[in-house]
């Protein structure tokens, strides 16, 4: 793999390689919490990733292990320094939650995103992990753990609901209620990870995964995800995937005759275009 750096940012690193971006947690120190800055960091990234044309998946991964103890994070959920009486609070004093715009831009973008997860995956990092396309967890290193309800800081949309629609009412909520950790095989058995990886082939196994994915036709894929989001998502659900059923409209002979028909002010002629 070769990857190339695309951009710096301070609390993210981002690169891409083949058809393949790596967005991941860089701050492995404080097991990779998010602050505002990480998150706009975040949002900045995956928006270059939804708009390269060359870019089918997204890796969301992270750096580590931590310089201070050597323990490997993918992500401790929102930082609990930067937390204020709304929100968490950026350099530009206000409150935001815009974790939830990462997590919206997750699911609606039309490519598939692939947790990695080397390590801790708690709280709001969990709750990411959740709505990735897929999960790939570290044997030896991956732990999944539910502190919103310690911390009074609770994800009630993909992080919960979502999640019992992938593990079982019961399983979901013994993950929030009773806040245990839950190894990479647990987590597997539950359905909520894809595979479970010797950690020095995470990394590796994570781009073979994306390779075969980018091998497939992007429209189905897209179309697929989308599809598969749709129950789940109601009108937006909806929206999202009528909206792409609108472009393949576009493509058609009828659509090119509509709109040529309105630019040549005449009416338009749609004979024969009634298909079985
Ligand atoms: C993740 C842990 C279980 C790891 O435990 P461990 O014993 O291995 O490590 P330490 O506890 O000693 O941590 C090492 C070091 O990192 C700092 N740190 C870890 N996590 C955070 C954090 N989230 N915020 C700030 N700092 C963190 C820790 O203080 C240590 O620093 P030192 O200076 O002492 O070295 C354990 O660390 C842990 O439980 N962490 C907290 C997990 C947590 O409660 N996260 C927040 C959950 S809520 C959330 O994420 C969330 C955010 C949102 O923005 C939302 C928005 C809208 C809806 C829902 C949201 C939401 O749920």
């Amino acid at each position: 793999m070769d990857w190339i750096t695309v951009k710096e940012y301070e609390d993210i690193t981002y690169k891409k390689c083949n058809g393949v971006a790596r967005i991941a947690f860089n701050r492995p120190n404080v097991r990779n919490a998010f602050r505002p800055k990480t998150t706009s960091e975040l949002l900045d990234a995956f928006h270059d990733a939804q708009e390269d044309t060359s870019i089918g998946v997204v890796l969301l991964s992270a750096e580590g292990p931590s310089t201070k103890d050597g323990v490997w994070s993918f992500c401790s959920g929102g930082d609990q320094k930067a937390r204020g009486h709304q929100g968490y609070v950026g350099e530009d004093g206000y409150h935001r939650l815009n974790i939830l715009d990462v997590q919206r831009l997750i699911r609606f973008m039309p490519k598939a995103v692939i947790a990695v997860v080397p390590g801790w995956a708690v709280g709001g990092g969990h709750s990411l992990h959740v709505v990735c396309d897929m999960t790939l967890a570290s044997k030896e290193h991956a732990i999944f753990k539910q502190t919103d309800a310690d911390v009074t800081s609770f994800d009630g949309g993909y992080g919960s609901a979502y999640l019992a629609k992938m593990v079982g009412q019961k399983k979901a909520r013994e993950i929030f209620f009773l806040g245990r950790n839950y190894s990479a095989q647990e987590a597997f058995e539950m359905g909520m990870v894809n595979a479970v990886v010797p950690h020095d082939e995470l990394e590796a196994t994570a781009y073979e995964w994306a390779q075969e994915i980018l091998a497939k036709s992007p429209t189905s894929i897209k179309m697929l995800k989308f599809a598969m989001n749709l129950t789940d998502d109601g009108m937006v659900g909806q929206q999202v995937f009528a909206g792409e059923a609108t472009r393949l409209a576009y493509m058609t002979e009828e659509a090119k005759e509509g709109r040529n028909a309105f630019l040549e002010k005449r009416k338009p002629n749609f004979e024969k275009k009634w298909l079985p």
